[in-house]
């Protein structure tokens, strides 16, 4: 049986946003494998899985995606982000497959106020974000055929996100303080998800690193502000520095990243962060 595409983490926000958008665009050749189907660290069942489906994409959803935590949890952070990764590459190197793969912005220290590009240097302050950069470097010596999408600030009407958070708390509470000396761009993960099967879509060979947000800059404040209003809640929302909001990890003040790359050689429209605000919200709005 030969299935084109296969999705590891299948479960999870990304997994569930690109079976939305797959089905949207009548794709059907793309089987979705949650984690106890297809665990990326069990090197036999991956093995098993590819000859199977004999893929010519997969995309790698999978991740440990806790940063504070992960602060914690350095080896099964390390095991999942990197040798997970690392698992998936060596079979897509034998099986010819090309691989979609997605990191972050929290590769990035976040000292600077430029926007970052792929070849700015990446220097991760985190656990996670040392991870995920491990992860983007045990590919090339595997697979010269791969697409690292890096992202930032996912959230989406699945999974557990900071859109999710704020309602749920803006709906118990009145006030809800908010880092504002972080700043980033959100990244609806239903455009993501449209991003990478744009990728396959269109056959593209233009390997490489690609940064991919939506649009715009923000802060964490600015965001939760849109999404009280977008929302309709009352919520008193007070602007707080970094060192107001205690975290195990540290997180990157400046991650905006630059999409030329992405749109020139991908060919990629990209919708302004508070678009898609827009478009999640009315879907949220419509599930209640
Ligand atoms: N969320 C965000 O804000 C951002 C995410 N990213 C990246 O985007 C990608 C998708 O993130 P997102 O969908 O939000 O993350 P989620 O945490 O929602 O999904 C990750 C999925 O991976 C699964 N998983 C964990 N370990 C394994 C394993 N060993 N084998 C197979 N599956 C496993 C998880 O299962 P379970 O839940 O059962 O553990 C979960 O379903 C990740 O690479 C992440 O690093 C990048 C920037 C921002
Ligand atoms: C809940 C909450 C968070 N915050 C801050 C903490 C943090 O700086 C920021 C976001 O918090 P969260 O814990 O929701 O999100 P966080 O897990 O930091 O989000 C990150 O996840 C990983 C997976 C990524 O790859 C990143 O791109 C990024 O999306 O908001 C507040 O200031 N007030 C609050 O009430």
């Amino acid at each position: 049986m030969s299935s084109s595409i296969l999705v590891f983490g299948g479960a999870g926000q990304l997994g569930q946003c690109l079976q939305y958008v797959a089905t949207q665009r009548g794709i059907s050749n793309i089987v979705f494998l949650p984690e106890e189907q297809a665990n990326i660290l069990n090197t036999e069942t991956l093995r098993a899985v590819f000859a199977q489906h004999r893929p010519a994409y997969i995309i790698n959803c999978a991740a440990y995606t806790a940063v504070d935590k992960a602060e914690d949890e350095v080896d099964i952070a390390r095991r999942v982000n990197r040798d997970g990764v690392e698992n998936l590459a060596r079979l897509c190197g034998e099986f010819h497959t090309t691989l979609l793969h997605v990191s972050t912005d929290f590769v990035f220290a976040g000292t600077g106020n430029q926007p970052l590009t792929e070849t700015d240097p990446a220097e991760p302050i985190s656990v996670y974000g040392l991870t995920k950069l491990e992860g983007e470097q045990v590919i090339l010596p595997h697979t010269s055929q791969y697409f690292i999408l890096r992202t930032s600030w996912l959230y989406s009407e699945y999974a557990n996100n900071f859109v999710k958070t704020m309602l749920r708390f803006g709906k118990e509470r009145e006030e809800m303080r908010v880092i504002w000396d972080q700043l980033g761009t959100p990244t609806y993960a239903i455009d993501l998800a449209g991003a990478l099967l744009h990728i396959i879509q269109t056959g593209s060979t233009e390997y490489g690193i690609y940064h991919y947000s939506n649009e715009g800059v923000t802060s964490w404040y600015d965001f939760a502000v849109a999404v009280f209003e977008l929302g309709g809640l009352p919520t008193r929302t007070v602007p707080i520095r970094t060192a107001e909001y205690p975290t195990k990890a540290n997180r990157p003040a400046f991650s905006v990243m630059d999409k030329t790359k992405a749109k020139t050689t991908l060919g990629l429209t990209i919708p302004h962060w508070r678009e898609s605000l827009k478009v999640c919200m009315a879907r949220l709005g419509e599930q209640c």
